[in-house]
């Protein structure tokens, strides 16, 4: 098996002038940021199955000399106007973010761009038009210097089975140029980091799919990254290894920016400090989740149908539980969907789903 790190240069699709420079969200740039580290800090607090000693001091640890947070007192990724045209088709147009440590949930819908994206922020797709710069450094000027900041964790992560975690690590070490020791003493400490110290010296098949991914998150940190993107790390694993996952993240995106690109709406909801919302390409919101579940705030109700048929039509229905007194539905509506139905507190994913609903009469809940 072929393990996942991937050293290739950028396709050589049709580059054109930029033609749309839109920023499509509200914190496109340029906007004061909150990095949601309370929020963060609270979910976790109360989550005893996580380590949380990282940070600046565990990242000294763990990954050798600390970095400036922010050079030249920019944004650490900022991302202006990038678009991305296949044939006649645009996968990705006028996008624009500034990011800094936290957590970014990039949401968005099945062929939204949300995987163009991050092709383009780790130099393995060429933009079209815009520039994506990290720690000032432009991915099409510099991609070699750009992914000496950056770890990627694809989607499909590969590992060598007859390895160990430990040996695993030491070899993509070695192969990313560090020094047998370095790649020795960077294995352990990143093992710890996620949480797989006891693990190190067992066989990468005898792993769960959760200890394989944060095997995954080990390898996109080896170069000691500024900039952490992951692609779906948590599909497929139980509500365990995904918690473990998403707090390992959450942690290390305290010194760094990690950009989680997911369909699970409540991984986001745990973790980011931001959410970014793509839709047929472009940027549709760019907040925080606090201010993106508001805007369904008072709009979220709950009540028991004979048949979610007499609603579904008219109401955006965020869940549905059979009940042994009828179905349970969950609803986005200005007004009460039933005489009896009760309001309740709304999630992120109500509010993504108003967001992304065309017929919702308040703009699809947009903030
Ligand atoms: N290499 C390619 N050639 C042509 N079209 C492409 C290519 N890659 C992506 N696309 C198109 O670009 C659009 C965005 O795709 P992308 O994979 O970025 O979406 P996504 O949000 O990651 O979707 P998913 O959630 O399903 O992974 C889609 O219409 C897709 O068909």
């Amino acid at each position: 098996m072929t393990p996942s790190t991937r050293d290739g240069p950028a396709d050589e699709s049709t580059d054109e002038p930029a033609t749309d420079g839109s920023t499509g969200g509200d914190r496109s740039t340029g906007d004061d940021r909150s990095t949601g580290d309370d929020r963060s800090t609270e979910r976790r607090a109360g989550d005893a199955i996580f380590r949380s000693d990282l940070g600046r001091a565990g990242r000294s640890a763990a990954t050798g000399a600390e970095r400036d947070p922010e050079p030249d007192g920019g944004p650490r990724v900022r991302i202006d106007g990038v678009g991305k045209r296949y044939g006649d088709q645009w996968a990705l147009r006028g996008v624009s973010l500034d990011l800094d440590s936290g957590v970014l949930g990039l949401l968005g819908p099945n062929g939204a761009g949300k995987s163009t994206l991050m092709g383009i922020l780790t130099t393995f797709t060429a933009p079209t038009e815009g520039t994506i710069t990290v720690d000032g450094v432009d991915v099409r000027e510099d991609p070699t210097a750009v992914r000496s900041r950056l770890g990627y964790l694809p989607q499909e992560f590969g590992v060598y089975p007859d390895l160990t975690a430990r040996e695993f690590l030491e070899y993509l070490g070695a192969l990313r140029g560090l020094s047998r020791a370095t790649a020795r003493e960077r294995a352990v400490d990143l093992l710890s980091v996620v949480n797989l110290a006891d693990a190190a010296d067992r066989r990468l098949d005898t792993f769960s799919g959760g200890m394989t991914q944060r095997v995954g998150i080990a390898q996109a940190l080896l170069a000691d990254p500024d900039v952490l993107v992951v692609d779906e790390p948590t599909v497929g694993l139980d509500p365990t290894e995904r918690a473990r996952c998403r707090n390992v993240l959450a942690d290390l995106a305290r010194d760094r920016v990690v950009v989680l690109s997911t369909h699970i709406v409540s991984d986001v909801e745990a973790t980011a400090s931001d959410v970014a919302v793509l839709v047929d390409g472009r940027l549709r919101t760019h907040t925080d989740p606090e201010t993106l579940v508001e805007t369904v705030d008072g709009r979220v109700w709950e009540c028991v149908v004979d048949d979610r048929a007499t609603l579904a039509p008219d109401y955006l229905v965020t869940n549905t539980a059979r009940r042994g007194d009828g179905r349970r539905v969950r609803v986005v509506a200005d007004d009460p969907p039933t005489d009896d139905a009760t309001p309740v507190d709304p999630t992120l994913e109500d509010a993504y789903l108003a967001l992304l609903d065309d017929r919702d009469p308040n703009g699809g809940g947009r903030p």
